[in-house]
């Protein structure tokens, strides 16, 4: 038997990116009782920005099978398992989707009605400009010309040579071409959420964070979910709540929902778990960036620079984007070895998509991540152009020589992903069928039941999504407070 410890008006599931923003935020009303339960440990990822603490030994992620082509192998997909999220380990690229991408979004979500989420969540040094804002809890800021990483500037200069426009603010409305990454940080330090919108705030007695707390189950009153079952220290307990807002993460959340009898009825039956209400889209039409990598023998790699970003200057196109990495990945992910210098080649509007699948009727079983990548020919083509693109900077910068890393023979073999996971539990107007949320993010067909995070993005950003998440769950925040009808 479940042991009824504690109640919340509001119980956030997961406190990553997104959770940490709804928790902020609500709680600033003293009348909420707000709970965060996130399965990782409160602290431990390190925050500098040339370090992606994700290796092997990480103990700050989750590793979920993952299979990126359809015929190919299963590989390990890392995500945040920490207070902070995944937000708390990438590379603090924070990027906004733009305006143009916000046309596939649903009306009440166009750019204009975002924009002014984005200007709230942010302090950016363009402050005085139309799209930016200067007293948000996210610090904003770009490498300076003067403090790149040599690997930076010679990017910028040979791609500027190449007819790209450079780019101050890659966060104006539509912005293309090569410039400074906008980054979540200070002083080479990452500013998780966590940092920006909970530690804050910790001191407030109607805000109560539980780390090492685990959901496995959402708890239900007829329609109406009344609380979670959550995992702490060997025991379960019973989280009762008036109302619960689901940011596990683009995994996490379709994972929980499922195990809640919330899914697909096809795949939950055939597990034998019990269907509570019959939602085809969860698990179903995730989208990622795939991502290839021009390898090359870098002509001075230099010392390890824990304070440079693992990306300080990136290019965008029509839709790709170039990333000439700072370091090779084994200086900045611990436990990896890998001595090439790498350009990433990333498809930013990919045709894909793919879904996460249940193995298991155990919740303690991780899902699988099928991406189906590189199914349409228009996605292949793309990434080798790319590729082609890369390997013409890389000529012109002078930063090495193309390194013979194995893709000689078939350049999309070394495939990864961006790890942007999203839209696996997407957005939608009623009639479609595959809408697990509406356009005010509460889960159809379910009362009391929201969901903040990645998870219900409608399309994926032609940009990394970190800023774009942030955002919506900003929204959600509003939305959940009874702030914005
Ligand atoms: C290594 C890496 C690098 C990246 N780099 C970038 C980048 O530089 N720029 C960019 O734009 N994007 C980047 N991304 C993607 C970006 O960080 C994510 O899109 C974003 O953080 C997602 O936020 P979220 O709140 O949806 O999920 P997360 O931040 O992943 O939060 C989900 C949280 O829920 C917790 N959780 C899961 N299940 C449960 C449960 N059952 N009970 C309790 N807690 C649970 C998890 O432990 C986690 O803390 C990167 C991602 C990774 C993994």
């Amino acid at each position: 038997m479940s042991e009824d410890l504690s109640y919340a008006d509001v119980l956030v599931v997961g406190g990553g990116s997104a959770g940490c923003v709804v928790a902020g935020r609500v709680s600033a009303d003293p009348d909420c009782v707000v709970t965060l339960v996130e399965a990782g440990p409160r602290t431990g990822a390190p925050g500098q920005l040339g370090v992606l603490p994700v290796g092997p030994a990480s103990e700050v992620v989750w590793r979920y099978p993952a299979q990126l082509r359809e015929d190919g192998p299963e590989t390990v997909l890392a995500r945040g398992r920490v207070v902070g999220g995944s937000g708390a380990v990438n590379g603090g690229y924070f990027v906004r989707a733009t305006a143009e991408d916000f046309t596939r979004w649903p009306r009440s979500w166009s750019y204009e009605e975002v924009l002014p989420h984005f200007r709230r969540l942010e302090s950016d040094p363009f402050g005085d400009r139309a799209w930016h804002g200067d007293s948000g809890p996210m610090p904003v800021t770009r490498t300076a010309s003067a403090d790149l990483h040599r690997v930076g500037a010679a990017f910028v200069d040979a791609a500027t040579a190449a007819g790209f426009d450079y780019r101050a603010d890659l966060n104006e409305p539509d912005a293309a071409g090569v410039g400074p990454v906008p980054l979540n940080a200070r002083d080479g330090v990452r500013v998780s959420t966590a940092d920006a919108y909970l530690a804050p705030h910790l001191d407030r007695p109607n805000l109560r964070v539980h780390a090492g707390a685990r959901a496995v189950r959402l708890v239900r009153d007829g329609d109406r979910v009344v609380g979670a079952e959550v995992e702490q220290d060997g025991r379960t307990r019973l989280v009762c709540a008036g109302t619960v807002v689901l940011c596990a993460g683009a995994v996490g959340t379709p994972h929980l929902l499922m195990h809640s009898g919330i899914g697909p009825a096809k795949q939950l039956s055939r597990l034998g778990l019990p269907i509570a209400v019959d939602l085809p889209g969860v698990g179903q039409g995730l989208e990622d960036h795939p991502e290839v990598t021009l390898a090359y023998r870098p002509a001075d790699p230099g010392p390890p620079r824990p304070d440079q970003a693992v990306l300080q200057v990136v290019l965008e196109t029509d839709d790709l984007e170039l990333r000439p990495y700072t370091a090779p990945f084994g200086l900045t992910v611990p436990g990896v070895d890998d001595p090439f210098g790498r350009i990433g080649v990333a498809l930013m509007r990919p045709r894909s998509r793919g879904e996460i699948v249940l193995r298991s009727a155990d919740p303690a079983v991780p899902p699988l991540v099928r991406y189906r990548y590189l199914r349409e020919g228009a996605d292949r083509s793309a990434l080798a152009a790319g590729l082609d693109l890369a390997g013409e900077l890389l000529a012109a910068s002078g930063l090495g020589e193309p390194a013979d890393s194995g893709a000689a023979t078939d350049p999309l073999a070394g495939l990864g992903t961006s790890m942007h996971l999203s839209g696996s539990c997407r957005m939608g107007s009623a009639d479609d069928p595959h809408a697990v949320v509406d356009e005010r993010c509460r889960v159809v067909g379910v009362d009391g039941l929201w969901i903040g995070d990645g998870a219900v993005l409608p399309s994926l950003p032609s940009r990394g999504p970190h800023a774009t998440v942030v955002m919506v769950a900003e929204r959600v925040a509003r939305f959940v407070a009874g702030l914005d009808a």
